[in-house]
C-alpha cells in the first residue's frame, strides 16, 4: 500500500484563491485587510518565512507591512512598538516572527499583542478560547493541519491521535483541536519512554519534534494518517521532515510531504486569520 499524499502547497493555493474573493468583497465595503509583521534580528529562516507571508498576502490582496528591528533592540522598545500597533486602527493583524533573541521574553511579547489583532493565535486569551471550543484565532500550524485532515474527509471522532512534541505553537494546540473534535489524544515528548509503544497505536500521528527521521515504518500502524510538521535543513541545503517519508509512505493511508506539506498551510491560515481580524470577528 502506498499512502495518499496530502499536498499542503496545492491546498494552500486553493484557499488563497477563495480568499481573493473575500478580500474583494471587504474592499468594496471600504476595508482593506492589513497585516503588520515584526521581524527582529537576521535569522535567515525567519526572513524567508516573513518574505513568504508578504508574498502570499499580496497575492490575495491583503496589505502587509514588515517592520525590521535589529537583534539588539530592547524588550521595552519592542513592547512599545506593539502597543503603537495595537492603537493603530488601520492595522488588523499583528505578528511577531519567532524565535526572538534570547534577551527578549517571547511570552511577554505575545501577551502584549491585543487578542483582537493576534492573528498568530498565541495570546493566552485566544488559547483559552480555543481550549473552551469558542470561535477565535486558531494557531496557524495546528489550524492548517486540521484543514488538511478535513480536506481529505479523514474522520477524527473516536480516533486515537498521538502527538509527538509539546511546543506551545504546535504540539499542545494540535492536541487540543483534535480533542475538540472528539479524538482520544496522547502526548509524547522527549521524556517519553518507549515511544514506539504509543506511536504504533496511533490512528493519526502528528510529528513535531524538529529532528530528521525520528519516525520510520516501525513506529507507525498500517493505514494510519501521518502528519509531518518538521522542517529540518540538511547540510546540502535541502529540506526534510521528522518522518522517514520513503519507509512510512508504504504503510500509512495518508501522509504529508516536507516541503510542500504543513509549511505552506501555516501561511494560508495566517491570511485566513487576518481576513477574520479585518472583519472584526473576534
Ligand atoms: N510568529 C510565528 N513564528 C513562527 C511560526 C508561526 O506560525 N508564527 N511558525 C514557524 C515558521 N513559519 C512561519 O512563521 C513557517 C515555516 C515554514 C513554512 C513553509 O512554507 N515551509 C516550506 C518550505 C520553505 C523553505 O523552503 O524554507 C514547506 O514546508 O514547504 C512557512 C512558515 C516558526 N516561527
Amino acid at each position: 500500500m502506498s499512502a495518499e499524499l496530502i499536498n499542503g502547497r496545492d491546498l494552500a493555493q486553493e484557499l488563497r484563491n477563495q480568499m481573493k474573493d473575500e478580500v474583494i468583497a471587504l474592499k468594496k465595503d471600504g476595508v482593506t485587510p492589513h497585516l503588520t509583521v515584526v521581524l527582529v534580528g537576521d535569522n535567515p529562516a525567519s526572513r524567508s518565512y516573513v518574505k513568504g507571508k508578504e508574498k502570499a498576502s499580496a497575492e490575495v490582496g491583503i496589505q502587509s507591512k514588515v517592520i525590521e528591528l535589529p537583534g539588539t533592540v530592547s524588550e521595552e522598545e519592542l513592547l512599545q512598538l506593539i502597543n503603537e500597533l495595537n492603537d493603530n486602527n488601520s492595522v488588523h493583524g499583528i505578528l511577531v516572527q519567532l524565535p526572538l533573541p534570547k534577551h527578549i521574553q517571547e511570552q511577554k511579547v505575545i501577551e502584549t499583542i491585543s487578542p483582537s489583532k493576534d492573528v498568530d493565535g498565541f495570546h493566552p486569551v485566544n488559547i483559552g478560547r480555543m481550549m473552551t471550543g469558542q470561535d477565535t484565532f486558531l494557531p496557524c500550524t495546528p489550524f492548517g493541519i486540521m484543514t488538511m485532515l478535513h480536506s481529505k474527509d479523514i474522520s477524527i471522532e473516536g480516533k486515537h491521535a498521538v502527538i509527538i512534541g509539546r511546543s506551545n505553537i504546535v504540539g499542545k494546540p494540535i492536541g487540543q483541536l483534535l480533542l475538540n473534535e472528539n479524538a482520544t489524544v496522547t502526548y509524547c515528548h522527549s521524556k517519553t519512554k518507549n515511544l514506539k509503544e504509543f506511536t504504533t497505536k496511533a490512528d493519526i500521528l502528528i510529528v513535531a519534534v524538529g529532528r530528521p527521521n525520528v519516525i520510520n515504518e516501525e513506529h507507525v500502524k498500517e493505514g494510519s494518517v501521518v502528519i509531518d510538521v518538521g522542517i529540518n535543513r540538511l547540510q546540502d541545503g535541502s529540506l526534510t521532515g521528522d518522518v522517514d517519508f520513503d519507509s512510512v509512505v508504504e504503510k500509512a493511508s495518508h501522509i504529508t510531504p516536507v516541503p510542500r506539506g504543513v509549511g505552506p498551510m501555516t501561511i494560508a491560515m495566517l491570511l485566513h486569520n487576518t481576513i477574520k481580524a479585518a472583519k472584526g470577528l473576534t
